[in-house]
Order: C-alpha cells, then sequence, then structure tokens
C-alpha cells in the first residue's frame, strides 16, 4: 500500500469514527445531517492540510479552489456520502470519500463504511466473487435513474434500492450485488472514490455510455456511471456478446 493509500484509508476512518459519534449523540435528524457535513468536512479538510500542504482538495463541502486546475495532485472527497441515510435511524447504507486524483486518474482511494466498521481502499480490495442467482442491480433508493428499466430489462436483473455512492460501489466489490446505475446527477466527489476501488478490484467502470470517468474537470458534475462486474458490461452498453 503506498503512502497515499495509507493516509486516504487512515482519513476515511477516522473521518467514520467521528460520524458514529454524531450518530450517538445527535437524535434530531436534521441537526444530524448538518452536523455531519460540517464536521465530517472540518475534519478532512484539516487533517489534508497537515499531512498534504500542498496538495488542493476538490470536496462537496467547500468552495472550489481554482488552484486544484494546475495542480498535478488533487484530493477528491466527500466527507458524508448518503448523507440522507445517515440522518435515519439504523441504515448502514452512507459512507466516506477520499481520492487521491493525478493528472486526471485516481491513484490512491478509500471508502470507509462506518456503520459496517470496514474500509476498502485500492491498496487492497476485497476478493470478489459472483454472487450466486438471479443479477443483482443497486440503485438509489430515492433518485433511481430515469432509464433503470431498460438497463434492469438488459440485465434481467433484481433491483437493490440502496443509499449513498460508496456503499453502492462497495455492495459491487463485495460481491453482495452485481452492479451499480445511476444517471440524472452527481459530482466527482460522488464517485473518485468508490470507481478506483471498483476498478482495482477488478470491476467495469464508465459513464453510462461507456465513455470514461474523467476527474479533476473545470465542472466537477458527472451525471451517470456504470459499476459493474465486467461480463455484464456488454449488455447494458448494448456491445454484441463477444466485444470486451
Ligand atoms: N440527481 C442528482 N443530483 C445531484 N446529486 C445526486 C443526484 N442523485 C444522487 N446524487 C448524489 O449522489 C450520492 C448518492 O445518491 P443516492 O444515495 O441517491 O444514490 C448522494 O451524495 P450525498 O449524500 O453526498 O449528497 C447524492 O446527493
Ligand atoms: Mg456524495
Amino acid at each position: 500500500m503506498t503512502a497515499d493509500t495509507a493516509l486516504a484509508h487512515h482519513l476515511a476512518t477516522e473521518t467514520g469514527h467521528l460520524l458514529l459519534g454524531i450518530r450517538r449523540t445527535t437524535p434530531d435528524p436534521a441537526r444530524r445531517r448538518e452536523q455531519g457535513d460540517r464536521l465530517a468536512q472540518d475534519f478532512l479538510a484539516r487533517q489534508l492540510a497537515r499531512h498534504r500542504p500542498r496538495d488542493p482538495v476538490l470536496s462537496e463541502e467547500a468552495t472550489d479552489d481554482p488552484g486544484r486546475l494546475t495542480s498535478e495532485r488533487v484530493w477528491i472527497v466527500d466527507p458524508l456520502d448518503g448523507t440522507r441515510e445517515f440522518s435515519e435511524p439504523d441504515r448502514t447504507d452512507w459512507a466516506v470519500h477520499v481520492a487521491l486524483c493525478e493528472r486526471g486518474e485516481v491513484t490512491a482511494a478509500a471508502v470507509a463504511l462506518p456503520a459496517l466498521g470496514r474500509t476498502e481502499t485500492t491498496g487492497c480490495p476485497p476478493p470478489a466473487s459472483a454472487p450466486a442467482g438471479r443479477v443483482r442491480l443497486a440503485v438509489s433508493r430515492t433518485r433511481p435513474p430515469q432509464d433503470i428499466d431498460r438497463i434492469a430489462t438488459a440485465l434481467d436483473a433484481d433491483l437493490v434500492p440502496m443509499g449513498s455512492a460508496g456503499a453502492k460501489a462497495m455492495a459491487v466489490v463485495r460481491g453482495d450485488v452485481h452492479a451499480y446505475a445511476h444517471a440524472g446527477g452527481q459530482y466527482e466527489w460522488d464517485s473518485a472514490a468508490p470507481v478506483a476501488i471498483a476498478r482495482a478490484a477488478g470491476m467495469h467502470t464508465s459513464r453510462l455510455d461507456g465513455a470514461p470517468l474523467v476527474y479533476n474537470q473545470p465542472d466537477p458534475w458527472l451525471p451517470d456511471l456504470l459499476i459493474c462486474r465486467p461480463e455484464l458490461a456488454g449488455a447494458v452498453l448494448g456491445e454484441p456478446e463477444g466485444v470486451a
């Protein structure tokens, strides 16, 4: 594991511990959401400034730093992905994303799933065995993509509604589901770390039209994505069988 991957693992895990504490002590859902987003952002920003003072940070919860567009190294973080699920009792589908992007490519990343006590990284992705039975397709529980019926039909899949892009991507990596598809809106911080870990674990990752996912762009809007077991990508992307 590189020093950057180890740092991503440490920061995602520690931010997760902070969020678990907020969850225990803050029963009101609106206050829990506000405190979770703000305190997780404050902690991550402070830690990155301390450990990697020269690297700009692109975060859901911070003002955009134009210096990131000329920097070779940029951290892309989502301090709390699945804020809605974090605010609801007993849900485990929320995450912390920490990714290092170098020249458009994510080279080190961690996704913490604090309520499950797990942190996955690009350094040591878990073994991905194919789930048994019918194809399982993870989708947003509150904002499922418009063309989800087409994708579900193409895969002959059962839908598995879940919160958080990180939680859904890690469900593919861990072999709980076969695929995760999203459309209609998302930002780079929602997918940078999850996509890098899925790729390191051997999964297909792309836009829904098959185009590559590119990070640290001037506009961080990255509205759709597909993460799936490699053998299923052709069916979703409309490629003839036998084409990789
Ligand atoms: N249409 C949309 N526009 C903007 N962001 C969206 C979106 N649909 C999903 N997202 C973001 O993608 C993440 C995962 O969403 P979902 O749980 O619905 O799958 C959430 O991140 P945050 O919780 O960090 O805001 C959510 O805000
Ligand atoms: Mg998010």
